[in-house]
């Protein structure tokens, strides 16, 4: 997709930033994308919290991977209904890659390093039992979200989002990530060689059971950028992500003020989208 392409119908994708359907309009499509056909590197594990990778000779490696927690079933089938249920009454807003989504959060100009209130009024009820069950576990004993963005990817269209990292000057350090309604694949990614990994760019997949809850933070956070590619998007996928504040906006901060007006706000989960 040439740069600057911008689609002319009903989709939120600008630049290189395509979906299936305004894909469909290009007489020249490029429906493969470079990235269709990952070999991944390293696959995450849970359990012993390292990247492993298999060699074709048998021979098997594996590296701490820190940065990574992951809560399975960290909410149920009855709740994930619920959860989807009530945010499908809202509207849903078309974004980038094929994605729609639904923003609860301050009005932010990461460019410019601006931020206010805005329309913000707070997270959705919903989150409430959410945000408090989150907080039983000891790395997120203090999180306190300010943020919640909902993102939906359907198959249909080739919803994915790029490798990126997410910001950190109004971003704490933890991201927290629930999956929900299908399986899908979180890959971490890396230029510039890893471990015996000389050069090039190196891949770790961490699988997103259905239903689970998934930290960023340390270097997965800020090293690492992290993508979920078109290809790991078997059915429709919906997740919620919840951000904190940098330091800048807590308490000794020169935001401060701003930073404890966002949470009060964010913290009474009388939120309506943006
Ligand atoms: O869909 C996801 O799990 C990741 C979303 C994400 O990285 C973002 O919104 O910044
Ligand atoms: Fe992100």
């Amino acid at each position: 997709m040439a740069d600057g392409y911008i689609p002319s119908f009903n989709c939120g994708c600008k630049g290189i930033r395509t979906c299936l359907r305004c894909e469909a309009q290009k007489s020249e499509q490029h429906l493969l994308q470079e990235n269709d056909l990952i070999q991944y590197d390293f696959t995450y594990d849970p359990v012993s919290k390292t990247a492993v990778r298999e060699e074709e000779s048998g021979s098997r490696q594996s590296y701490a991977f820190p940065g990574v927690f992951l809560w399975e079933n960290f909410v149920s089938e009855d709740e994930e209904r619920e959860l989807i249920a009530r945010m499908d009454q809202d509207v849903w807003r078309e974004s980038q890659s094929g994605r729609r989504k639904q923003d609860f959060g301050p009005k932010v100009n990461f460019k410019k390093r601006r931020v206010r209130v805005g329309d913000f009024t707070g997270l959705p009820a919903i989150s409430r039992h959410l945000v408090d069950r989150m907080s039983k576990a000891p790395r997120l004993a203090s999180f306190k979200p300010v943020e919640q963005c909902n993102l939906d990817y359907d198959p249909e269209r080739g919803s994915a989002i790029d490798p990126h990292l997410d910001d950190s000057w109004l971003w704490g350090e933890h991201l927290v990530t629930i999956n929900l309604l299908s399986d899908t694949v979180l890959t971490m990614s890396l230029d510039g060689g890893w471990g015996d990994v000389e050069h090039g760019e190196v891949r770790v997949a961490v699988r997103l059971p259905r239903r689970s809850l998934v930290v960023l933070y340390g270097e997965a956070r800020h090293r690492w950028k992290h993508a979920i590619h078109r290809e790991h998007i078997r059915g429709r996928r919906v997740c919620s992500t919840f951000r904190e504040l940098s330091a800048e906006f807590l308490q000794g901060g020169e935001q401060e003020k701003l930073g404890s007006e966002l949470l009060d706000l964010a913290l009474r989960f009388h939120g309506a989208p943006l």
